[in-house]
This record gives structure tokens, C-alpha cells and sequence, in this order.
């Protein structure tokens, strides 16, 4: 069983008690009560590079990374650095988040919201909504064709930004096949957890004018923004440099000053 499989159950099993405990109507009736959910495309597409400030407690390649005891605290802080969005890792078993954590950003910043987990099912994404997420990740390799494509279109008439992740060619068809219009190259091998930094260049080739790149994973630094900047990247998705960095907020604005002219 691959690491994504094995990470896919547990998540299927803690989805189970949440859904035991939360009917979807209670979803529904929350997420109706809020306001329309904000669009980052904009931001994505202006001139510059764009960066999306993870907040990540652990990994299951590199285990904790940082407490995060205030996770609106940090998600402050990258607001105030300039990230054009924030993602909030809400799986709990191998990255110690929880959607508690998105509501607490929430209540914080005005910022896009990202939601990252593995999502599976249409529910995920109404308990994303819920709690206050205006986009969420969908990745190509975890899902089947007609799920990729039910998923996208539900999270769309709720108003969702979908941020469609690929890790090689094939799933960059996939991707365009449901007409992505936001594609994340994880540079992370999530069957392997091998990271290949060279992938993005690899793929972004293939990607439509029109579709806005993210090169996700192993940033590190200005540098490597600057890097993916070069190939082509719109936004770069930056967690593990972020969480470690004791001044998150020039972290982040470092990285945006990174490739002033933007991509291309
Ligand atoms: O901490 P890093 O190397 O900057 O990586 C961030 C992000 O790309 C990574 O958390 C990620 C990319 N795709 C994912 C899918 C699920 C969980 C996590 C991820």
C-alpha cells in the first residue's frame, strides 16, 4: 500500500465519526449563513509572484515541524507578509491539523483560505465551506475520473476554488480534462514522498495559458521561488520553510519579493 492509500484510510475513518457526529444538513444550513466565498484568482493572476502560506504542523516524511500553538496567530502574520492565500492542513493523523484550526484562521484574517486534506467525498468539501474555506486541494492522484470530476463541480456551486494537484503527465490530463483552471505541481511524490524539484519545469509546459501554475513543495527560500518564478509558476505554496522561520511575516514577504516581474 502506497503512503497516499494508507493516509486515505485514515482519513475515510475519522471522516466516518465526523459525519456520525455532524449531519449535512447542519453543513448546509452553516455554510448558507455565510458569506459568498472570496475569489484568489485574481490575486494569482496580477503581476508578481503569488505565495500561499501553509499552515503545517507535522509530516509524514518529515514528522513535527513546529507546534503552531496559535495557528491564527501565524496565519496573522502571513496575512501581514502579503500572502495572497492561506492554506490550513486539516488532516489530523500525519499532519496534526484539524478544522479547527481553519475556523480559528478564519475568525483571524481576511485572506483566501485553503483547505488541505485528502478529500474523498462531498462532504469534505461542505465541512470546508462550513468552516470558512474559499478553496480547497483536489488531488488527481487519490481520486478516480468521475470522482475528480463530481468533486470539482460540487465544489464550484458552492462557490469553491479548486486547487487541482498533479505530480506527472498523465494526471496534467486529467487535471485539464475536468477544466482546471488553478493546477498545483506538487513537487512531492505522494505514492513515494520523494521530492523531484525538476518536475515543474517538466509539466508546466503543458499547461494552457489560461491556467494558473503553483509549484508546491520543497521551497525552502527566495531562491527557489525565484526558481519556479522562472519556470513559469504564478504562485508558489510554501509550508515547511514558513512554520520553521521565526519571523514568518518577512518569510513570506521575502518570498513575494522573490520574482518582482512575476512569471513568463
Ligand atoms: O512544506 P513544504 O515542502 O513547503 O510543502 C508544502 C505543500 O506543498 C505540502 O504540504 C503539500 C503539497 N500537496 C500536499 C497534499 C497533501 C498534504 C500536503 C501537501
Amino acid at each position: 500500500m502506497s503512503v497516499l492509500d494508507d493516509i486515505v484510510e485514515g482519513v475515510r475513518e475519522d471522516l466516518a465519526v465526523r459525519r456520525g457526529a455532524v449531519p449535512e444538513s447542519v453543513l448546509v444550513d452553516a455554510a448558507a449563513e455565510l458569506p459568498a466565498a472570496l475569489d484568489p484568482m485574481p490575486a494569482f493572476r496580477a503581476p508578481g509572484l503569488s505565495v500561499i502560506a501553509e499552515v503545517k504542523r507535522s509530516s509524514p516524511s518529515k514528522g513535527a515541524l513546529a507546534d503552531i500553538p496559535d495557528p491564527a496567530a501565524l496565519a496573522a502574520a502571513y496575512a501581514a507578509g502579503g500572502a495572497d492565500a492561506i492554506s490550513v492542513l486539516t488532516e489530523q493523523r500525519r499532519f496534526g491539523g484539524s478544522l479547527d484550526d481553519l475556523r480559528q484562521v478564519r475568525a483571524a484574517v481576511p485572506t483566501p483560505l485553503l483547505r488541505k486534506d485528502f478529500v474523498v467525498t462531498g462532504y469534505q468539501l461542505l465541512e470546508a465551506r462550513a468552516a470558512g474555506a474559499d478553496l480547497v486541494l483536489l488531488i488527481v492522484a487519490a481520486l478516480d475520473d468521475p470522482q475528480l470530476l463530481d468533486l470539482h463541480q460540487q465544489a464550484r456551486e458552492l462557490g469553491l476554488t479548486v486547487l487541482t494537484e498533479v505530480h506527472d503527465e498523465a494526471e496534467v490530463e486529467r487535471a485539464l480534462a475536468v477544466e482546471a483552471t488553478l493546477v498545483g505541481v506538487n513537487a512531492r511524490n505522494l505514492k513515494t514522498l520523494e521530492v523531484h524539484p525538476e518536475v515543474f519545469g517538466r509539466l508546466v509546459t503543458r499547461l494552457p495559458e489560461d491556467v494558473v501554475a503553483v509549484a508546491e513543495s520543497g521551497v525552502s527560500g527566495p531562491d527557489d521561488a525565484a526558481r519556479y518564478a522562472a519556470e513559469g509558476a504564478h504562485v508558489v505554496l510554501v509550508g515547511e520553510a514558513l512554520v520553521r522561520d521565526g519571523d514568518p511575516r518577512s518569510a513570506v514577504a521575502a518570498m513575494r519579493a522573490a520574482a518582482p516581474g512575476g512569471p513568463r
